[in-house]
């Protein structure tokens, strides 16, 4: 065994159909009376269930959260929850709603308690990010962290099937970075391949039936085991070459997860074996890229960069920008077999070694 440290985050965690029922208990036991429930514009109707169930320990919705968390928005969001002396906000639905959230945790210290309705994992993690001016900064801090986390799989069944397979795979890709983390421990790689088996067992049968229960519960349960490997130690390639396509030529969060997934696997196969043995072994598969381009393919999720609103003349920018900053990664990076990923991811071409 491998020297490590492991560091355990503090989260409470609900989980099971019809969890969200506990909802006012927990926000008696967080010693909250006067909650902001946010939520997207569209999830409103989500949000006002969760202002009906908290009664008069809910202050007021604030419903206009959207993807990236804009400083404009995450400013009007902290000056409603200044107004109405909220003292913790309800977040319920995916990253976006989340982040936002943790944009009023950050400056303020309220409490967070999050209900997941996605699966891309930010209700476990200390990480925030923020857009100002076009650019996404991202950090760690644990006053970010969501105190209680409330998973309930019946309010997932109404994720649409493309969703919950894009998502399903941004959450595998937490945990596939998570086996070959350099501050990697056996607790999260032991998570990581339980959340990847987990996930992709859930994934086709969402497909074929979506309001499936036990397969949400699955998947939910999937994401919160990969949400924790990403909360709790670093991801690599991966998630680096996807905050840059999401960032800068703005595709969508997880479908750019989905597809990119697979290439940076190949890219670092050969420099993390075992990681590439245990993300097999979860997937029940021979080899960990393929596995996982097919779980995209067999399923219906876009697998060409092409495909998503990727334009062919920025793949040498986009690797540019990838080789900035250098990070940790199995794989040393080198130029001309990043530029050959990024075309392959591109061209939706089966990952190559
Ligand atoms: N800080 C962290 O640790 C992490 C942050 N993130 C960030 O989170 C964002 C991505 O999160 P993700 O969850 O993928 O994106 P969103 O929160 O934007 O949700 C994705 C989509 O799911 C839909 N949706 C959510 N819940 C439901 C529901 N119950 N029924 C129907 N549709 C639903 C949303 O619809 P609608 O718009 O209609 O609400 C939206 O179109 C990115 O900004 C990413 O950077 C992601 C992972 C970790
Ligand atoms: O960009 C953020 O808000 C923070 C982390 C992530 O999005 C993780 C991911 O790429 O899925």
């Amino acid at each position: 065994m491998k020297p490590f440290i492991y560091t355990a985050q503090p989260s409470r965690v609900i989980f099971g159909n019809g969890a969200l029922a506990q909802l006012s208990e927990e926000i008696n036991a967080m010693g909250a009376k006067k909650a902001l429930v946010l939520s997207t514009p569209e999830q409103r109707a989500s949000a006002q269930k969760i202002a009906d169930l908290l009664g008069s320990h809910a202050v007021g919705i604030f419903d206009r959260a959207v993807m990236h968390v804009p400083i404009e928005t995450a400013r009007e969001a902290r000056a409603v929850a200044r107004q109405l002396g909220a003292d913790c906000a309800v977040a319920i639905g995916g990253g976006s709603t989340i982040g936002l959230g943790k944009a009023i945790a950050m400056e303020s210290g309220l409490p967070i308690l999050a209900i997941p309705t996605t699966y891309a994992g930010s209700e476990m993690t200390p990480i925030f990010g923020i857009t100002e001016a076009g650019i996404k900064k991202t950090g760690r801090d644990l006053r970010v962290l969501p105190r209680t986390v409330i998973y309930d799989p019946e309010l997932s069944q109404s994720l649409p099937v493309g969703l919950s397979v894009t998502s399903g795979i941004n959450a595998i890709a937490h945990a596939a970075e998570g086996l070959y983390a350099v501050d990697g421990n056996p607790i999260m790689s032991l998570m990581a391949e339980e959340g990847i088996a987990a996930i992709s067992r859930a994934l086709p049968q969402i497909r074929q039936q979506s309001d499936q229960m036990a397969a949400r519960s699955d998947a939910l349960y999937g994401a919160w085991l990969c949400g924790t490997v990403l909360g709790h130690v670093g991801m690599a390639l991966h998630h680096k070459l996807c905050h840059t396509l999401g960032g800068s030529f703005n595709l969508p969060h997880a479908e750019t997860h989905t597809i990119v997934l697979s290439h940076a696997l190949a890219y670092n196969a050969k420099a993390a074996p075992q990681a590439m043995v245990r993300i097999a072994r979860a997937l029940q598969v021979d080899s960990a890229p393929q596995g996982i381009y097919e779980l995209a393919l067999h399923n219906g999720a876009p697998v060409a960069l092409k495909d998503i609103g990727m334009r062919e003349q920025d793949l040498d920018k986009a690797c540019d920008i990838a080789l900035q900053n250098q990070y940790p990664n199995p794989r040393p990076l080198e130029r001309s077999a990043l530029r050959q990923l990024l075309q392959n991811a591109f061209d939706g071409a089966p990952p190559q070694a």
